[in-house]
């Protein structure tokens, strides 16, 4: 799916408005319908108690006058109050006149904030996308009063005072919402880790917004979910070998750390690739014949860091770091591979950091390598980031610079790619914020790599099955008792589900 800003999205509303010869009034009896919906599936009357409808001068704030008028035709108790502004927009106008005249309105005013009760449900539709300041004043007033209250608030569109798609100051006012529900696509601000506290959980409606002005907008931005995955992963050959899979290489482990190197593997396993060979340092050896009879066990002359690089003919991709160890050994191994390597690379966890402190070794990164920092890890190589924002400008500067694919890995992990495009992810949960969940997607990206797949496709692929490995494994074992090994065990289903189906 792709994400627009609030200007492509307001450009898509127009699009639609010509392509379909309706009114904007139209339009937004489309959205708020569709938002009542949402709504009234979740809640009955009952259940929603007196409904407090906050409205803005704008057409969000007439999206929630058309919520209110709906809410009322299905009998939910609905209360309205509104900004005061010399400024309101032609629609809100047009469904204010609309409204039954049994909908008590109120204007809000800094003497009159209404009282909010603990538990009331309340629906944010003060500002959307035509937001072009931080909140201040009345405005700030009333949503200081909302956050204080203990309500379940709803937002149309978009928290209140939070920007779609640009960074604000640190301390604005924004509403803090539990459910987010927004039309047709997701914003940028929805991905952000620390806009989490006012977005809550986000819901898309689809409100057939203009199909080809969809499709023809270009943008950076994508929210990778299943749709943007259809077609990319073929179905096994019939005829397949070991050989089509490709032979993989792992560098990984050191003594202490040995459980990096298994459970990458075991992901590298179940991620379909032929033949799988481990260099793990001596102390290792045991462990990996005994963990992953599958993998052939290659060990390194030293006990307990990986301190010599193999003869790499054999094999189509190369996966390093995890439990590797940072030290003069692992180093050295590094800086040959990065200088000797023909084939795709897969950078992980001490990988990172033996870049991030021998930096000179950035500039002999092999084109297309996958790299796969946490925040932390990023930061090392980037520099520190002011906010979410620079982060990802970070991201993409550091991808175009080194011609690289980097998974900044996170709630919503993102792709930056050497074209500077950003893929936001949908699978996953806060389990798989879990010792050795890192391992495993080096694993399965090892693994990708080395088949027939394309540096992009591989990375998407791998980051989304990551992702819902760990949400198939989570309904069995839950969120708190998922460890990295369940992950890798429903690797397979996750990949299953991607798989394009044979046509008849
Ligand atoms: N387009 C469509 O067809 C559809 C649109 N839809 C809906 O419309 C929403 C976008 O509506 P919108 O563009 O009218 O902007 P909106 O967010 O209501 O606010 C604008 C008003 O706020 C004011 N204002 C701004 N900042 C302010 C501040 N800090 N403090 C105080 N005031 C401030 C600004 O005034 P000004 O900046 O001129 O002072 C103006 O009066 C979108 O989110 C979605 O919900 C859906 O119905 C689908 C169809
Ligand atoms: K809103």
């Amino acid at each position: 799916m792709k994400i627009f800003t609030a200007a492509q999205t307001r450009a898509a509303d127009q699009a639609t408005i010509q392509s379909e010869g309706i009114s904007s009034e139209a339009l937004m009896e489309r959205a708020a319908t569709a938002f009542t919906d949402w709504l009234t599936a979740r809640l009955s009357p009952k259940e929603a108690g007196e409904i407090l409808i906050l409205c803005g001068p704008g057409n969000n704030g007439g999206d929630g006058l058309v919520v209110a008028r709906r809410l009322y035709g299905r009998d939910y108790t609905v209360r309205v109050a509104v900004l005061p502004s010399e400024n309101k927009s032609g629609d809100f106008q047009r469904n204010f006149q609309k409204l039954p005249p049994e909908v008590i309105v109120t204007e809000l005013s800094a003497t009159n904030l209404l009282p909010i009760p603990a538990g009331a449900l309340v629906i944010d539709a003060l500002f959307g996308t035509g937001l072009t300041r931080p909140l201040e004043g009345l405005a700030a007033a009333v949503v200081q009063h909302l956050n204080a209250a203990q309500a379940r608030v709803v937002a149309v569109d978009i928290p209140s005072g939070l920007f779609s798609d640009a960074p604000q100051p640190a301390d604005s006012i924004v509403v803090r919402a539990r459910h987010t529900v927004s039309f047709e696509l997701p914003k940028l601000a929805f991905m952000l880790p620390h806009n989490a506290e006012y977005v809550g959980q986000w819901h898309v409606l689809p409100i057939d917004l203009d199909k080809k002005f969809i499709e023809e907008t270009a943008t950076k931005l994508h929210f990778l979910d299943a749709a943007l995955l259809a077609g990319r992963l073929q179905k096994r050959a019939r005829f397949a070998h070991k050989g089509t899979y490709g032979h993989a290489l792992l560098l990984a482990g050191s003594k202490g750390k040995i459980g990096a190197a298994v459970l990458a593997a075991q992901a590298c396993l179940r991620s379909g690739v032929g033949l799988l060979t481990l260099r793990v340092p001596a102390v290792g050896y045991d462990v990996v014949q005994t963990a992953v009879p599958e993998a052939m066990c290659l060990t390194d002359p030293a006990a307990d860091f990986v301190s010599e690089l193999p003869d790499l003919t054999p094999y189509s991709s190369i996966g390093i770091g995890p439990g590797l160890g940072k030290e003069k050994a692992p180093q050295q191994v590094l800086a040959q591979l990065l200088r000797e390597a023909k084939v795709p690379l897969v950078l992980d966890a001490d990988a990172l950091n033996i870049l991030a402190e021998n930096r000179e070794l950035l500039a002999t990164l092999p084109p297309d390598s996958l790299l796969t920092p946490h925040p932390k890890e990023f930061e090392r190589l980037a520099g520190p980031a002011r906010d979410d924002y620079h982060r990802l400008d970070l991201l993409r500067d550091f991808c175009q610079k080194h011609r690289c694919y980097t998974i900044l890995k996170g709630a919503n992990t993102c792709l930056g790619t050497p074209d500077g495009t950003l893929y936001f992810n949908s699978t996953g949960n806060p389990g798989m914020a879990t010792g050795g969940s890192g391992d495993v997607l080096t694993g399965i990206l090892t693994a990708l790599r080395a088949q027939p797949l394309s540096p992009l496709d591989a990375a998407l692929i791998g980051i989304y099955a990551h992702g819902r490995a760990g949400d198939l494994a989570a309904q069995v074992t839950g969120e708190a008792g998922l460890v990295a090994g369940d992950i890798a065990r429903f690797i397979g289903p996750a990949l299953e589900e991607l798989t394009t189906k044979e046509s008849f």
